[in-house]
């Protein structure tokens, strides 16, 4: 397909990218998410070295975090068979930029989100979840652990981001995020603003629940079957390399994206129809 194409740049986004189901399909996951990208540094080793080539590597590689804030240096710790398959594939693009002098950039992208995002990730699930409750269309929302921190920020803005990753005069590796670090539970408070509702938290661990206090009715609990078999309890970025080399800066704060996310989910239950 690449000698067919002929393509000048190449962005592999292709992944199990799920970092749940990574734990239930380890070997699907390492096929795809990592050995995928060696197939595409072949194809491009083999038929045009001179293809650029985007590898979206992640913040999960940071795992267990071994430096606040995490920056292009902060030594690995995946956490996931997901974050595992993703380090090869960052050290694979590495490895073909000082092998064959292939221009392979690698964009280490906390969380991006935006009304596009699948429905299994926690962000989406949240607004589309919060969109029902208003609507009537369901009575609470699950989820596992609420005390997860995460560095949430624009997709459209990390994908301006990957171009500008291509366009420099060398190939490197970046971190895109927005230095800026919330709870689960955070995010759910922010949608729920977003919403018009107040939202009391009570109880803690397996116990905690949000309530509206206006109906006095729970619609936010745990359910322990959305833990993870080992967790990333705290992720934050710094882009300063980015925004130094590639004058990349991130725009949209964590309160706008839900607001956003929020409304379009809110317009799609209304239509009858989600995705
Ligand atoms: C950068 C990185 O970003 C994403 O990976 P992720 O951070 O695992 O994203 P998530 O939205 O699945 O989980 C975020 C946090 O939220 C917690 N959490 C609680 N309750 C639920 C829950 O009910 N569902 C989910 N999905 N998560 C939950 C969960 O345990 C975790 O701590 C992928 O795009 C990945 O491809 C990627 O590269």
């Amino acid at each position: 397909m690449v000698e067919r194409c002929q393509p000048s740049e190449i962005y592999n986004l292709a992944a199990q990218s799920f970092v749940g189901v990574s734990f239930d399909q380890p070997a699907a996951t390492t096929a795809i998410t990592g050995l995928g990208v060696l197939h595409l540094l072949e194809a491009i080793r083999i038929v045009n070295p001179k293809i650029k080539f985007y590898q979206a590597s992640t913040s999960e590689m940071f795992g267990e975090v071994q430096e606040i804030p995490q920056v292009e240096s902060t030594p690995f710790y995946p956490r996931s068979p997901y974050g595992v398959a993703k380090l090869y594939g960052h050290w694979m693009t590495i490895n073909y930029r000082e092998s064959y002098d292939i221009f392979g950039a690698s964009g280490i992208l906390f969380n991006h989100e935006s009304p596009l995002r699948g429905r299994e990730f926690v962000t989406r699930k949240i607004t589309d979840s919060i969109a029902k409750v208003v609507l009537g269309k369901l009575d609470c929302l699950e989820l596992g652990n609420m005390s997860a921190k995460r560095d949430w920020g624009f997709a459209k803005e990390y994908v301006e981001g990957m171009h500008l990753m291509l366009q420099v005069d060398k190939p490197d590796t970046f971190v895109l995020a927005t230095n800026r670090t919330e709870t689960v539970r955070d995010f759910v408070s922010l949608t729920c603003k977003a919403a018009g509702i107040e939202l009391a938290w009570k109880g803690q661990a397996e116990n905690e629940s949000g309530v509206d206090t206006k109906t006095g009715k729970t619609i936010v609990r745990v359910n322990p079957k959305f833990y993870r078999p080992a967790e990333v309890e705290l992720l934050i970025g710094d882009p300063a390399k980015a925004k130094e080399v590639l004058g990349w800066q991130p725009k949209t704060e964590l309160e706008e994206l839900c607001q956003l996310m929020y409304t379009a989910d809110l317009a799609r239950n209304r239509q009858g129809f989600s995705f």
